[in-house]
């Protein structure tokens, strides 16, 4: 049920944006309170364009979580890249996330000219405030500079701590106009459970293979069964070579069994209740390069 909107209440879309690896997801898993987006130190985890919803008495934020944005190398790159810069003009409020524990970049500097272009408001967000405490003056100083004449605000936390995540929240409420419920109060996310769960699966992957599997992998889940007392779950881990099964499978499926067994507990968590995890490995050649493979996938221009 979407309530109606006492007079003053806020309401509105944020995205989150930033070059790889600065903590965008690990922010927003924080904000709303549940982990929506799988996160791991290895850039471009975030490849779909996620939306996590924060209801307080006073508004309605609705984050959207996009993939980092960096040159693409290859159709994904270009899909993830394009869908960030949909995101940018197609929200009310822009929260550019920056790493804090290093001075601003190239890459930055790339987002900022991006982002020049676009009329949404815009604050910076410097992340990882626990790190790195001796240099913050400098580190902070670059960022002064990289944000120039622009009339952005900036603040500082740290998404993993949670330092300073409530001075963000009360910033951004502010910055928001008064609006309706866009989504049931108690509602965190409109991901599909089944899309959650194939990101939980790729999150054990990123964290425990090496090289470049990781960025290899594609999950589907095939056929979703709840039964009475457990949920069974059978889903395809897809790579683009046949030389990458050996090191996913591992030594008598030893990788697999890993993989899997983490996996399961992080689904149980989501779901609340047992589960029973089936993982096949396929080889789909090239399916980054490949249109039909990508879409097949559910890596789609989100327009
Ligand atoms: N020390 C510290 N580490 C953080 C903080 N926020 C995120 N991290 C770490 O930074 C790494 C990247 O975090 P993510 O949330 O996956 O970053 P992202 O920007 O969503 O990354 P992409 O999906 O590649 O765009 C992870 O190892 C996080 O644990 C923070 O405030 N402090």
């Amino acid at each position: 049920m979407i309530p109606q909107a006492a007079p003053g209440f806020k309401s509105g879309f944020i995205a989150i944006i930033g070059r790889p690896n600065v903590g965008k997801s690990t922010l927003m898993n924080q904000l709303v309170g549940q982990k929506i987006a799988i996160t791991s130190p290895i850039a471009q985890t975030t490849r779909n364009r996620l939306r996590g919803i924060l209801t307080t008495e006073a508004a309605q934020i609705i984050f959207v979580d996009t993939p980092g944005i960096h040159k693409p190398h290859h159709q994904l790159g270009k899909v993830i890249v394009k869908n960030a810069r949909i995101a940018i003009d197609s929200v009310d409020l822009l929260l550019f996330i920056v790493d804090g524990s290093v001075p601003a970049g190239g890459g930055d500097r790339f987002i900022v000219d991006l982002l020049t272009k676009t009329e949404t408001p815009i604050i910076l967000g410097i992340n990882k405030s626990d790190e790195q405490p001796e240099k913050h003056q400098a580190i902070d100083d670059s960022y002064q500079q990289l944000v120039g004449q622009h009339n952005w605000q900036i603040t500082k936390f740290s998404a993993l701590t949670g330092d300073g995540l409530t001075e963000l929240q009360e910033l951004l409420v502010n910055q928001l106009e008064p609006g309706p419920y866009y989504y049931p109060p108690d509602l965190v996310t409109d991901q599909p459970e089944r899309f959650i769960m194939g990101e939980l699966i790729r999150e054990q992957i990123l964290l425990l293979t090496r090289e470049e599997i990781p960025h290899s992998v594609a999950i589907t889940i095939d056929r979703v069964e709840e039964e009475p007392k457990i949920t069974r779950i059978l889903a395809t881990i897809n790579i683009e070579r046949d030389s990458q099964k050996g090191i996913l499978i591992g030594k008598g499926g030893s990788m697999l069994k890993t993989i899997g067994s983490a996996a399961r507990q992080q689904i149980q968590k989501l779901i609340a209740g047992h589960v029973y995890l089936e993982l096949f490995v396929k080889v789909l050649p090239k399916w980054r390069q490949s249109r039909l493979s990508l879409d097949e996938l559910g890596y789609r221009v989100e327009e």
